[in-house]
């Protein structure tokens, strides 16, 4: 059935715009649900506001041994202002089992006490004391510490050989173009924030060894074996075409663009007349055509001494010690760098503007987030859901993950809840304990990845959707068909210049209107007559003795005519919307403004509203309202009640 917009006509407030019929597509389609398949749509939504933690989420999984880090990365980055320290930082953590840097070395008053997190700090630190007593972990304490220095060691090697090439890309001109420039780079080396200092000198300088403390700091004691993945389960793994399941340390280049995953079925989208998509479709449409013209993509690297990908993922290391500063900087340069760690990258204009590293333990099937951040100036434009589509649809046809698992910040609980996590944790705890490590602060969240959902064109699906929606419901009703509108062009005292039936108004009829449901009125018993014309004489005939009863009254004399405003210069500019008896007199004898008896006492009701408005009410005008509409508002009781007699 089509509609239109019939309820100005019933109470008196027919718009000065054409009334329209009612827009084809409307109702809104039915939501569209598709099950817990990990991305927004039917997800429903939980309230977190009253999530009791409050202390920063500090760390994330466990290391595998890092990676060398390049040279010429070295060499490309130095051209960058901020980067050396990040070299600095990586060098000394890479050669150094513990680090002392003057700017972290806390003084005695400096000490986890002082500081906001002090209770967390402190939790850390017994963390770190009991791990000296711990059980030995199946991960070894010392292998992390070998397998830097040898890595530094490879990496000072690479230098030297590399040194040459390197001074040549000095002078290349795409070393610009390549350069990692991150505006908020400066301020994370200069960030002083003195409880992560406090905690990181803590960490790096107890006992036990850099990596060892790293694990420490987060590791609940009642928790200290850590499961390793089997890395050759991952053939098992059912990884088709992956490069990610090489043994830990020796993985080669994981990296894909990732635009060859899309799915393109060449399927014909029927968009005309169909309702405009929401904002979600409508920001991953966006994004994807960016893609398709080329101005976007999104990657997927881990360490593989490629000078590109080192260089992205040394801007997204950036991005994470901006966007996440409770996480130590060289935590997150030892993930971003280890290379049992993924990072799904968007690029823009050869930058990275944000990205997710991740571990997948692809013999278990599942991944772990480790950090996720856009940089600051392209947050909530969609990136960060393209991001998660991108990831999740890498991570199930590449690496063959059936599920995520995120220690999100309290702060990104609703993001990841809109990417489909919950809070609720269904994967078999066999799968995933002991391989992540619980941790204080954040909240354990888990994404199912479906099988089939073709992440990376979800707009396309919806919109499918929506068109399958919207032919069910052409079939029961001819809600699309869109009517012209009506020529409602107004004269003196606003009364209509053309009569319009409320018959001829298009579609009405159409819409399943018929003439008996005219004059829905409280005032009802007026309406004696299923003739239209006689009604409308009846209702005449009515206001005209109420206009004449109150024309006659001793205090009718303010509001007989227009107030004028050379009388009363400021009247129309507090008064807006004026009354006045002889207007409502013209619009009586139109015979087309009152419709209903209700378009007149509203009428009535502004005039002695206004009165009251901009009068005091110690003046005249004040009084002569009030008694006015006394005297109204018997004689139109009076009349209601005689006509009920005369019915
Ligand atoms: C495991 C971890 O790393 S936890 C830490 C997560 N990272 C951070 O908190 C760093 C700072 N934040 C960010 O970098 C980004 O805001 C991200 C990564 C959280 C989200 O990326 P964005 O590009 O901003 O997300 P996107 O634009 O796709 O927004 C998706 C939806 O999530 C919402 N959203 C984004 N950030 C948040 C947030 N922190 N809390 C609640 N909702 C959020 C958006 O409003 C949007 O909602 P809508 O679809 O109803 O309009």
């Amino acid at each position: 059935m089509g509609r239109v917009q019939i309820h100005d006509l019933h109470f008196g407030l027919i718009p000065t715009h054409q009334l329209q019929t009612q827009k084809r597509g409307d109702p809104t389609p039915p939501r569209i649900v598709t099950g817990n398949v990990g991305t927004r749509i039917g997800i429903e939504i939980d309230l977190l506001s009253l999530y009791p933690f409050s202390s920063p989420l500090l760390c994330k999984t466990l290391p595998s041994p890092p990676a060398p880090i390049p040279k010429l990365i070295r060499k490309t980055l130095f051209g960058i202002e901020s980067t050396q320290s990040d070299f600095a930082e990586m060098d000394s953590h890479l050669t150094a089992p513990n680090r002392s840097r003057s700017s972290q070395t806390p003084s005695p008053s400096h000490s986890a006490s002082a500081s906001a997190t002090s209770s967390l700090h402190k939790r850390k630190l017994a963390a770190v004391a009991s791990e000296d007593h711990a059980p030995p972990s199946s991960f070894p304490p010392s292998s992390f510490s070998a397998d830097t220095r040898d890595g530094a060691l490879t990496s000072n090697d690479d230098l030297e050989s590399i040194s040459a090439r390197g001074a040549d890309s000095d002078s290349d001109a795409d070393d610009s173009e390549d350069a990692v420039v991150d505006d908020d780079e400066d301020d994370f080396d200069h960030d002083n924030n003195s409880s992560i200092r406090t905690f990181t000198t803590a960490r790096l300088e107890s006992g036990g060894g850099g990596s060892g403390s790293v694990r420490n700091m987060k590791l609940k004691t009642e928790n200290p074996t850590v499961k390793i993945e089997n890395t050759d389960g991952g053939k098992d793994g059912g990884a088709p075409g992956s490069g990610s399941a090489g043994p830990t340390g020796a993985t080669a280049a994981v990296g894909s663009t990732m635009a060859g995953i899309t799915t393109k079925e060449d399927v014909k989208i029927f968009t005309e007349n169909i309702q405009t998509s929401g904002a979600y479709s409508a920001r991953e449409e966006s994004l994807k055509r960016e893609e398709e013209a080329g101005r976007l993509k999104f990657v997927c690297y881990s360490n593989d001494g490629i000078d590109q990908h080192m260089v992205w993922l040394i801007g997204l290391k950036n991005i994470f010690g901006r966007q996440l500063p409770n996480m130590p900087k060289e935590y997150i340069v030892r993930l971003v760098m280890d290379r049992s760690h993924k990072s799904v990258m968007v690029i823009r204009r050869n930058q990275v503007v944000g990205g997710i590293t991740y571990r997948p333990y692809v013999g278990q099937r599942f991944g772990e987030i480790a950090f996720c951040a856009i940089t600051a100036d392209e947050q909530v434009k969609g990136y960060g859901t393209r991001l998660m589509n991108h990831l999740k649809q890498h991570a199930r046809d590449v690496d063959g993950l059936t599920h995520f698992l995120t220690y999100a910040d309290n702060n990104a609980v609703g993001y990841f809840i809109k990417q489909g996590f919950t809070k609720e944790i269904h994967l078999e705890r066999d799968r995933w304990h002991g391989y992540i490590k619980d941790y204080d602060g954040g909240i354990l969240m888990e994404c199912k990845i479906d099988p089939k959902l073709p992440y990376t064109d979800l707009s396309t699906m919806i919109r499918r959707q929506r068109q399958a929606i919207d032919e069910k419901i052409r079939e029961l009703s001819n809600c699309q068909i869109v009517y012209p509108g009506i020529d409602f062009q107004k004269k003196e005292a606003g009364i209509p210049k053309k009569v319009v039936k409320v018959e001829d108004i298009p579609g009405l009829k159409e819409a399943g209107w018929t003439p008996d449901q005219w004059g829905h009125t409280r005032f009802r018993s007026l309406i004696v007559s299923a003739d239209n014309t006689t009604n409308q004489k009846h209702l005449t005939g009515f206001m005209r003795s109420l206009l004449k009863s109150m024309h006659d009254h001793v205090d009718a004399w303010p509001f007989k005519e227009p107030v004028d405003a050379r009388d009363v210069p400021d009247y129309y500019d507090i008064i807006k919307d004026p009354m006045d008896l002889k207007t409502m007199s013209k619009r009586v004898e139109s015979e087309q403004y009152y419709v209903t008896l209700e378009m007149f006492v509203a009428d009535v009701k502004r005039m002695f509203a206004n009165a009251r408005t901009y009068n005091s009410p110690d003046t005249i005008y004040y009084k002569c309202a009030t008694r006015l509409e006394t005297h109204f508002q018997s004689k139109v009781q009076s009349g209601l009640q005689s006509n009920t007699k005369i019915q």
